[in-house]
């Protein structure tokens, strides 16, 4: 079936003043002259795929010194400790663009009892110093954030100090920040220890606890009731654990508005349903930009805190500090990459991802190995980054829901600039080119989804039977049919498989006819032109993130 006709024209308006007729785009500030002799493996850029790095704790801290801690304290801290030497633990490298991470405030350092002779050495006085605060656990907007995807799964600030002999203060603790896209949505939930302390002094107030309340034991003061925190941790490791190999990502059921794929989060902020107990939603929208999510606790006060009582001996007391606050932060956001690429089935848009980027999507001879956004970052020799999203093949009819049409298109509606993947061998009747498989197409393996089946439908649906100018005119209707504004998105046409084509320089010749888009010709699979292309998603970028600034100014 060939592709419908009439497709709106595309609006070139953001490249101004170009002509839209050559052959191939020479407007572009790369070379997009192409040889399928020389393999350019990579690019300028560095490939880092989707590993772990949005989170970035300031520094760690482990406790200072444990002195004045009592033993269970002490082992708290040890295992705190060694609970932080393990490092981020980042989430997998598919796409989320919602993340939950549970914050927790550093604890307080625990004053001290200490004493310094006076008057000839037959009193004592008080000299024990406060513990310092915990650190604060911070949420921080920054530009220069891949996405959520490395988001640890659980943030503590630093403990603060003890205090010392001779009224020394103990240390603050060190605050950790993670850091987010811009135009992330943070939800912070109820502090969840700070309620039970509520509770468990609501409960005292009415008399329904005798004796609560606080003794000298030993020197330090214990505090009946407190609750153990280190218990509570566990407890929410388990929880943890459940997420098994989601990580933090947010099941569909826990989002606001989110659809069944469980990744589109529709309704803003303010629409959706609002989890239970949350209680503050803030967008970060400025760089630099931070929300802190999870204060530290308050250091425990040393014996030179408390009152000295004329003709009484210096007190002996003193204080543990105070757990941090306790709270889950959901963090949502509504950009996913800046540049999707877009493609029917079998385009190759994994094989690319895979070429640019360290990401490691799924390749397969049949039309929807990819059921699942995956992401990718390829990070330039100057260090700026750009995520990229392959999303899954696009078929004719997805407007319309066909082969869960829509929940792709939401996705690529929430790219900052479109790459049109196009195989350059389709409709040529050649059936050599990894578009059939390179002559060996694997059945498809078992799935876990069911609505797959669906999808498995329109398997015939892919790049085969079109030629790449109707490839292109398919997508392009589609995106036009269900949103006009995706026709808008800054956009470039990058065609695939050029290994596999007898005429290169016709193809591109007719496709370059039906389109004035910038045309990149690459061979995913052969490694061919890759450099080139890294170079042109980043100027489509930047010439999106040009056009974009007049928008939004003041109006
Ligand atoms: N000859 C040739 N084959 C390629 C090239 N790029 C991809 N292929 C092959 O094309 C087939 C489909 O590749 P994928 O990367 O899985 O395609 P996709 O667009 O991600 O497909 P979906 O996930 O189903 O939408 C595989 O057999 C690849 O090996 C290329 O540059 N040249
Ligand atoms: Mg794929």
């Amino acid at each position: 079936m060939l592709a419908p006709r009439g497709v709106p024209p595309l609006s070139p308006a953001w490249l101004s003043g170009t002509p839209a007729a050559a052959p191939l785009h020479t407007r572009w500030p790369f070379s997009t002259s192409f040889s399928t002799a020389a393999a350019t493996p990579g690019s300028g850029a560095s490939m880092t795929g989707t590993g772990p790095s949005s989170t970035a704790g300031t520094t760690t801290m482990g406790p200072a010194s444990d002195d004045g801690l009592d033993p269970l304290e002490r082992q708290r801290a040890r295992r705190a400790e060694a609970r932080e030497s393990k490092g981020p633990m980042p989430q997998r490298g598919k796409l989320v663009d919602a993340a939950r991470f549970r914050a927790a405030g550093g604890h307080g350092g625990a004053g001290v009892a200490a004493f310094e002779p006076v008057g000839r050495g037959r009193n004592l006085a008080a000299l024990g110093g406060n513990g310092g605060p915990g650190g604060d656990v911070l949420v921080r907007a920054s530009r220069d954030a891949p996405g959520l995807h490395g988001i640890m799964t659980s943030v503590t600030g630093g403990r603060g100090g003890p205090g010392g002999a001779g009224g020394q203060s103990g240390g603050r603790g060190v605050d950790r920040v993670v850091e987010v896209p811009l135009g992330t949505t943070v939800r912070l939930g109820a502090d969840t220890r700070g309620l039970q302390q509520q509770q468990q002094q609501e409960q005292r107030e009415q008399g329904q606890e005798a004796g609560a309340g606080m003794w000298v034991e030993g020197g330090e003061v214990v505090w009946e009731d407190v609750p153990d925190d280190e218990d509570e941790d566990e407890e929410v490791q388990e929880e943890d654990g459940e997420l098994g190999d989601e990580g933090e990502e947010l099941k569909s059921s826990e989002r606001p508005g989110s659809d069944d794929e469980g990744t589109t989060i529709g309704g803003g902020p303010h629409g959706g349903r609002q989890d239970s107990g949350v209680e503050h939603v803030v967008e970060l929208t400025q760089h630099g930009q931070e929300l802190l999510v999870a204060r530290g606790g308050a250091g425990g006060r040393g014996n030179k805190s408390f009152p000295a009582l004329a003709g009484r001996p210096a007190p002996d007391t003193s204080e543990p500090g105070q757990p941090g606050e306790l709270r889950w932060v959901i963090l949502e956001t509504r950009l996913l990459a800046d540049v999707g690429f877009v493609g029917l089935p079998n385009a190759g848009k994994s094989t690319l991802l895979g070429a640019i980027t360290a990401a490691r999507a799924k390749v397969g001879a049949y039309a929807f190995t990819t059921v699942r956004p995956q992401l990718g970052t390829i990070t330039f020799e100057d260090g700026s980054r750009l995520v990229t999203a392959d999303i899954p093949g696009l078929v004719q009819g997805a407007h319309a829901n066909k082969g869960r049409g829509n929940a792709f298109l939401r996705h690529i509606e929430r790219c900052r600039c479109l790459a049109y993947v196009i195989d350059l061998s389709g409709g040529t009747g050649s059936k050599q080119g990894g578009g059939r498989g390179g002559g060996r197409r694997k059945a498809p393996p078992r799935r876990r989804d069911p609505g797959l089946e669906e999808q498995e439908a329109f398997a015939s649906l892919g790049t085969e039977n079109l030629t790449p100018a109707e490839q292109l005119a398919v997508l392009q209707d589609e995106l036009g049919r269900y949103s006009p504004r995706l026709l808008e998105a800054p956009a470039l046409v990058v065609a695939n498989k050029l290994d596999a084509v007898a005429d290169p320089a016709a193809a591109l010749a007719e496709l370059a006819a039906a389109t004035p888009l910038p045309i990149v010709p690459v061979s995913a699979a052969g490694r061919v032109g890759l450099r080139r292309l890294t170079e042109a998603l980043r100027v489509v970028v930047q010439l999106g993130e040009q056009r974009k600034a007049p928008a939004v100014g003041p109006n």
